[in-house]
């Protein structure tokens, strides 16, 4: 197991602490035939000591080096390359042999292997229109090294110029504001397409897309990108987005990033939604038709001030950014349907926590709000943990420290005073300290070693608002106690106004207690007629209902679901479930071996792994 990389950051061989990166321009060319990207990244950087300072420590993962030199002499640079260690990648040392600058700009030319773990390459049978490829990325958490050299840490943050070269009837997007195309002078069948993001980011917020893409306009400063087959359905399913920023805004402060535009990607991006700068991306599993799925657009709105601009300095204090965005997501839901809607959303969240810290099992280290990622795979511990323990450890901290009110307040203050920064937990407790300093009596009354860094779920349950969530409660005892001989006080008119967000609870409130009786969930397909829906939530909670049931109908649509999508929420306890029925069981892995090729890498990954550890043995 590789040993904590740095001092500051386990899972970052990069010493800032050293030589820092302080501006960076990417000069790329997307070769769809090799499945590569090649040219050169200039990485402007500052010496923290001018004599002391001799090296530029960078991370990178299974990139090949061609040549590295100072941008402005055209001298070359030494550097050593070491070994690749696990999933961490290979430390890249260029040794700086100027002692009279503090500041100077290296220049690396290099290519990408066909294997980056950020990107996934598809074939143009694997999209919607069938006719073109398709890449994308995923950076998000230590995948930035396999596309670039760089201080694979969110500690560093620096502003980014870009100039991509891609087939010519292909869209070019990346996490940045578009600065203009022109033809290759030297290649006509390729486009020069050039990006700033004046705003300095982490690594990990660095992305790009190349596709054949169609837009929308859906806001003064939004549109919506999709394969031109999704786009129309997608921007109706995203129309509620100014209304989202705006209300992020009156929650918090301006939006700085300029552009807000959404992209969907194919199915097989892993993650609901990325919170990449200037454009999320999103999978298309949320496009219900309804825009019922939106409170994802909400979360990855909110990102633009918590995890965009204020950052967790690395991946173990990655509840900073999700825990707060989970919040402040929730406090968006509160402006636009209400208080109740944001305590309905917490409800749901202490069960997805409950159901994340039962997959690892209640004792296990990655269910710590703040865990030890020494040799660990981020990749690997995540979870709902920091997202939902995250904000459970914030509404308890707002009901403790004097409201709702009271704590909006706090999150202005914490926004302005790190934003543009990074920071730890500690720095985030000395902050609340400081902030509420006549009220520590309150503050060291909270068992801190509890919520931060013990196993399992959260020391206190807060009290929720249940004005949306009882109609779910009340309809689940019912079908939890009724006999079976007592079927018949069922009705489609016990669901009649319920909305789609209280189907899924309902579901997800089944799917805590002892699997249902075959009988019970027949009757409730004939009643609701869940098998018809096609919202992705409640198609997902239903199926694995009726796996955990042993319900044979169930098989079918599962296998179905692991297959047309590859989101990881939903991908990987199906088939954890199929994995661990004897009966569906060879079939899984049937399935799993006959599309893994066609599978994110992570996710394919990810799934090889759950199916190790559900194998008996
Ligand atoms: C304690 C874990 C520490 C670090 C993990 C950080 C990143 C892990 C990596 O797997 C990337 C995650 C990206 C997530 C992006 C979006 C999520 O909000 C999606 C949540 C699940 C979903 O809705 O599909
Ligand atoms: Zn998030």
């Amino acid at each position: 197991m590789a040993g904590r990389l740095s001092v500051s950051d386990p899972n970052s061989f990069s010493q800032p602490e050293i030589c820092v990166v302080k501006r960076i321009h990417l000069n790329l060319t997307v070769n769809f035939a090799l499945h590569l990207l090649s040219g050169s990244i200039d990485l402007s950087v500052e010496k923290k000591s001018k004599t002391e300072s001799k090296s530029l420590v960078l991370d990178t993962k299974d990139l090949t080096i061609e040549q590295i030199t100072n941008a402005v002499t055209g001298a070359t640079l030494d550097y050593t390359l070491g070994e690749p260690v696990e999933s961490f990648g290979s430390k890249l040392e260029v040794i700086l042999n100027d002692p009279d600058t503090e500041c100077m700009t290296v220049r690396i030319k290099y290519k990408t292997s066909s294997e980056a773990s950020a990107l996934q390459w598809l074939a143009p049978e694997q999209t919607a229109g069938k006719k073109h490829p398709y890449l994308f990325s995923q950076c998000q958490a230590i995948h930035a090294r396999s596309i670039m050299p760089c201080q694979d840490t969110p500690a560093v943050k620096a502003p980014y110029t870009a100039e991509i070269r891609a087939p010519a009837e292909l869209v070019v997007l990346m996490s940045a504001v578009r600065n203009g195309t022109e033809a290759d002078a030297s290649n006509s069948t390729l486009t020069v397409h050039r990006f700033e993001q004046k705003v300095p980011i982490p690594s990990y917020l660095t992305a790009i897309v190349v596709g054949a893409l169609e837009s929308r306009k859906i806001g003064p400063r939004s549109h919506v990108w999709s394969e031109k087959e999704l786009v129309d359905k997608a921007a109706y399913e995203f129309a509620e987005t100014e209304e989202m920023l705006k209300a992020g805004e009156d929650v918090l402060s301006p939006y700085i990033w300029g552009v807000y535009d959404l992209i969907v990607l194919p199915p097989s991006f892993p993650f609901g939604g990325m919170e990449n700068p200037c454009i999320t991306f999103v999978t298309p599993t949320l496009l219900a038709g309804d825009r019922s799925l939106a409170s994802v657009i909400a979360h990855e709105i909110a990102h633009s001030w918590t995890g965009n601009l204020v950052t967790n300095a690395n991946w173990e204090h990655f509840w900073l950014n999700e825990g707060h965005t989970v919040y402040l997501e929730r406090k968006i839901a509160a402006r636009m349907a209400g208080e109740t809607e944001r305590h309905f959303e917490a409800v749901g969240g202490w069960k997805d926590l409950q159901a994340a810290v039962d997959s690892f099992s209640p004792g296990h280290a990655h269910t710590h709000l703040v865990p030890d990622l020494t040799g660990v795979d981020p990749d690997d511990a995540f979870s709902a943990v920091p997202y939902e323990k995250g904000f459970t450890l914030l509404f308890y901290l707002e009901t403790l420290l004097g409201g709702a009110e009271v704590f909006e307040a706090w999150l202005r203050h914490y926004v302005n005073h790190f934003q543009y920064k990074s920071l730890t937990t500690d720095e985030w407790r000395h902050l609340l300290y400081d902030y509420f300093a006549d009220k520590k009596d309150l503050l060291d009354s909270v068992d801190w070693d509890a919520w931060l860094y013990a196993p399992g779920m959260p020391p206190v349950q807060p009290n929720y608002d249940l004005t949306l969530a009882d109609a779910c409660v009340s309809l689940s005892r019912r079908w939890l106690e009724a006999p079976l001989n007592k079927l018949d006080q069922f009705s489609g008119d016990d669901v009649k106004t319920m909305n789609s967000r209280q189907l899924r609870e309902l579901l997800a409130l089944l799917l805590v207690e002892e699997p249902l009786p075959i009988a019970k969930l027949e009757a409730m397909d004939t009643l609701y007629g869940f098998s018809a829906m096609m919202n992705a939530e409640i198609r997902f909670r239903w199926l694995r209902l009726g796996l955990r049931a042993r319900w044979q109908r169930a098989v079918g649509p599962a296998l179905h679901m692991v297959t047309e999508q590859g989101r990881m929420k939903f991908t990987r306890p199906l088939y954890r479930d199929l994995f661990a029925w004897e009966e569906s069981r060879a079939r899984a892995v049937a399935t799993f071996e006959k599309n893994k090729g066609f599978m994110h890498s992570t996710t394919a990954g990810l799934v090889a792994k759950d199916l190790e550890s559900n194998t008996p043995k």
